[in-house]
């Protein structure tokens, strides 16, 4: 493993102003970044989020996912709390890619499920790797947490790789018309713990909207 921390600094948002930890992967070249806030070092479990990359939910709004919405209610939480941490880590497209993402949205867009689509352009459905969490969490001091997910996968990989993961906590928030197709594939075929009964649903922004 070859995850090395480069720098930290304040990172204000409107939630709170979180310390923001950068860290170099030398193998792959990717920066990932980690949040925190309050003191995470105390040796309790601490309210934590995974959160792979998501340019097009994460950054540019997109409702064909929950990825924006995910994020902003882990950080709200997190700042509710007074404590937690957020790692953030450059996978995008469950590892993938942006462009080949963009291509497997294409195959969406013409009837395919988020899965299929994968597995037309020859990848596997989820290629995402969680071992570069275990150096981050070493360097920020936290011994355990409380995670924010909905992927029984994702707390198997982190506990496989030595995480104690104290608590599984569900992150059900973002179901729109655009992502609920999406989300009841993530529930079938990928085995997430979540009924769209559960969650929330997005708000929609007040414009006035082209199709
Ligand atoms: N290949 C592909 N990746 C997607 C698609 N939609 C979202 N993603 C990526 O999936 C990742 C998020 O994975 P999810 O399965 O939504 O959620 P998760 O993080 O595993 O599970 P939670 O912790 O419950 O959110 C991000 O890297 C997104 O870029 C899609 O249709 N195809
Ligand atoms: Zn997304």
């Amino acid at each position: 493993m070859t995850i090395r921390f480069i720098a930290a600094s304040r990172l204000p948002t409107p939630w709170a102003t979180f310390t923001m930890h950068g860290f170099e992967d030398e193998a792959t070249g990717k920066d990932h970044i980690a949040l925190t806030l309050g003191n995470v070092a105390d040796g309790e479990p601490v309210l934590g989020r995974v959160h792979s990359e998501c340019l097009t939910g994460d950054a540019l709004f997109s409702m064909r996912c929950d990825c924006g919405y995910q994020l902003q209610e882990a950080l709200k939480r997190i700042a509710e709390e007074g404590r937690g941490v957020l790692l953030y880590l450059r996978q995008e497209g469950r590892g993938i890619g942006l462009l080949n993402k963009i291509r497997a949205y294409h195959l969406q867009d013409q009837g395919a499920d988020t899965v299929e689509a994968n597995e037309r352009l020859g990848f596997g459905a989820d290629l995402r790797r969680y071992d570069l969490c275990v150096p981050m969490l070493e360097h920020l001091g936290v011994n355990g947490l409380r995670l924010m997910t909905n992927n029984p996968r994702k707390v198997d990989a982190l506990t496989k790789e030595g995480v104690d993961i104290a608590e599984r906590v569900p992150l059900t928030t973002g179901l729109n018309p655009h992502n609920e197709q999406y989300l009841s594939t993530k529930a079938g075929k990928l085995g997430h713990m979540m009924a769209l009964g559960d969650f929330t649903r997005a708000g929609d922004v007040d414009i006035e909207r082209k199709p």
